[in-house]
């Protein structure tokens, strides 16, 4: 498939050429979908539900295939870290063998791992709890432990799936903050599936909105944003301004959606 699409453009971190997926049962979910990813940026894919987000990701993550097009890699390989909405954490092992657990996966021992383990422990604020199982953690400290799990490979790339949906607001502002410290320190580039107009605003450098049945992008807004992005930003009047423009490009989506069964 990947011989017939060009290279993808400089600074890509993965680009989508035409992508389309149509599932067994008939569900047309994506239909030539472009999308370039900058090396370093935090993209949004916002829409309404049922319009292909996930199946977006799941297909740059390879847990899915497409049925047309093309994801293009630049060189040097693609390793990857994913975040999905719930934790998936092993319920029967403690927090420090849930985030070694990537990295045991590549042979390295326990002991080997330990130091880069507990550093990004410490990166989510979660090193005091490295003996803890994940029963005895508050839903936004098993969070905090699945990205940790995620980033200690030290991925170029992050792909979260609705990470933060079902953490109360006070808990997903907090997430947000961590999740913008983490990316600027590891400089990674990170793509975030969300539902929510607000958290886009705050979190990206660009958001695609998606329009669904079938799944593409209509809409690329770059966010203008001071640096770093904090409390004063989420109070100030460019941030209203900006979630005004991205929900107008949200309501279009939904607006001219097909009325179509699934
Ligand atoms: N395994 C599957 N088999 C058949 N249809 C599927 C499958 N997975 C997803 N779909 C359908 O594909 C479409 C896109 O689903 P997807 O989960 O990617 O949307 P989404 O935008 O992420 O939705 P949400 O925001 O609700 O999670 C939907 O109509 C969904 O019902």
């Amino acid at each position: 498939m990947n011989a017939v699409f060009p290279a993808p453009p400089p600074a890509s971190a993965v680009s989508l050429r035409g992508v389309g997926k149509v599932f067994s049962n008939g569900t047309v979910a994506l239909e030539h979908l472009d999308l370039d990813i900058r090396q370093g940026e935090i993209l949004s894919l916002l829409g309404p539900s049922g319009c292909g987000k996930s199946t977006a990701l799941r297909i740059i993550a390879g847990l899915g295939e497409a049925t047309s097009g093309a994801i293009l890699w630049p060189e040097g390989g693609h390793e990857l870290g994913i975040v999905f909405q719930e934790p998936t954490l092993m319920p029967w092992a403690r927090v420090f063998d849930n985030v070694w657990l990537p990295l045991r996966l590549k042979g390295r021992s326990r002991a080997a791992a330990r130091a880069e383990v507990m550093a990004m422990l410490a990166s989510v604020g979660l090193d005091a709890f490295a003996g803890a199982y994940p029963r005895e953690l508050s839903g936004g400290m098993k969070m905090r432990v699945s990205i940790a799990r995620a980033l200690v490979t030290r991925p170029k790339l992050l792909l979260m799936d609705e990470p933060f949906a079902a953490l109360d607001e006070i808990t997903r502002q907090k997430l947000n903050d961590d999740l913008l410290r983490l990316q600027h320190e590891l400089k990674c580039t990170v793509v975030f599936v969300t539902h929510s107009v607000f958290e886009s605003v705050y979190l990206s450098d660009r958001i695609v909105v998606m329009a669904a049945r079938p799944g593409r992008a209509i809409a690329e807004i770059a966010v203008e944003a001071p640096a770093p992005r904090d409390e004063a930003f989420r109070v100030s009047d460019a941030y209203v301004a900006q979630c005004r423009r991205v929900s107008a490009a949200l309501a279009d989506a939904i607006g001219r959606a097909p009325e179509r069964p699934a």
